[in-house]
């Protein structure tokens, strides 16, 4: 198994010119007013931790442009996105908790899909295959997605995502889908591809676990609102709220 993350205080080498990711969004889902404001440098990952219906997805949402604001703005570099930039044009790649890979499609035909929005539709197979090949999937290339388990499924989302050359990379509880038994894996193997991406990193997660491997920071969303902030350690020293205590306690839902 990989080694878990090493603390901040070695950040890891980075692409050069990744820019950092700016979100200060409201967004309103039914009776929900969602708010945070933060900023995600490249190489230093953020999690997003909180109860089930806190807005911890529609925050991603939101930043990917996939559901309008209320308010506020994401920039990524200092180029605000505005609303007409449609999610396709906002090189911000999202693995969502359930993959939603094209059922129709092959590993190689979903990892393809991305690569052609930087290539002609001729190359874009051709452009697939380093990316078949850097996340081990050259020999699942030919299956549908019926024909994976959780953690093939999950590999070839972050392939697709990453093959895109986004900025910016989203994943909303990519490990949720997984067997108990393979997450420990999983997680190592996501730690891995997100450190070599480099690039500004959110992550949505019910997990310290997961945000112990994979971010650097914490930011606390309950009901809405951002109630806490810091690395781990600095949460564990000092809860901000009882949903704080609990979930790191490891009896949060
Ligand atoms: N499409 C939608 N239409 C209306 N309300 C929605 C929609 N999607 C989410 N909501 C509501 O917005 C609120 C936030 O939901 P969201 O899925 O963002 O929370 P979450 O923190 O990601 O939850 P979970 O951990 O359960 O995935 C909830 O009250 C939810 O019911």
């Amino acid at each position: 198994m990989m080694p878990a993350r090493p603390p901040s205080t070695s950040p890891p080498p980075q692409p050069a010119g990744r820019p950092a990711l700016h979100a200060d969004v409201t967004v309103v889902r039914g009776e929900t007013r969602i708010s945070a404001e933060f900023e995600v440098v490249p190489g230093h990952p953020l999690a997003i931790i909180g109860p089930n219906g806190a807005g911890k997805s529609s925050l991603l949402a939101a930043i990917a442009g996939l559901v309008p604001l209320e308010s506020g703005r994401v920039a990524v570099g200092g180029r605000v996105l505005h609303r007409g930039v449609p999610p396709e044009r906002r090189r911000i790649g999202v693995v969502f908790q359930d993959y939603v890979l094209f059922p129709n499609l092959t590993v190689r035909d979903n990892v393809a899909f991305a690569t052609r929005m930087r290539h002609s539709r001729a190359n874009a197979r051709a452009a697939a295959e380093p990316w078949l090949e850097r996340y081990g999937l050259v020999a699942l290339a030919d299956r549908l997605p019926a024909e994976l388990s959780g953690g093939q499924a999950q590999r070839v989302a972050l392939a697709r995502a990453l093959a895109a050359e986004p900025e910016v990379l989203l994943l909303d509880e990519p490990m949720s889908a997984l067997d108990v038994e393979v997450r420990a894996d999983m997680r190592a193997e996501l730690a891995t591809h997100v450190r070599e991406f480099g690039g500004a990193t959110v992550l949505v997660t019910h997990s310290p676990a997961d945000a112990a491997a994979l971010a650097d920071s914490v930011l606390v969303l309950e009901s809405g609102r951002v109630t806490q902030r810091g690395t781990l350690d600095e949460l564990r020293a000092a809860p901000a709220t009882p949903y704080v205590e609990r979930m790191l306690s490891g009896s949060a839902e």
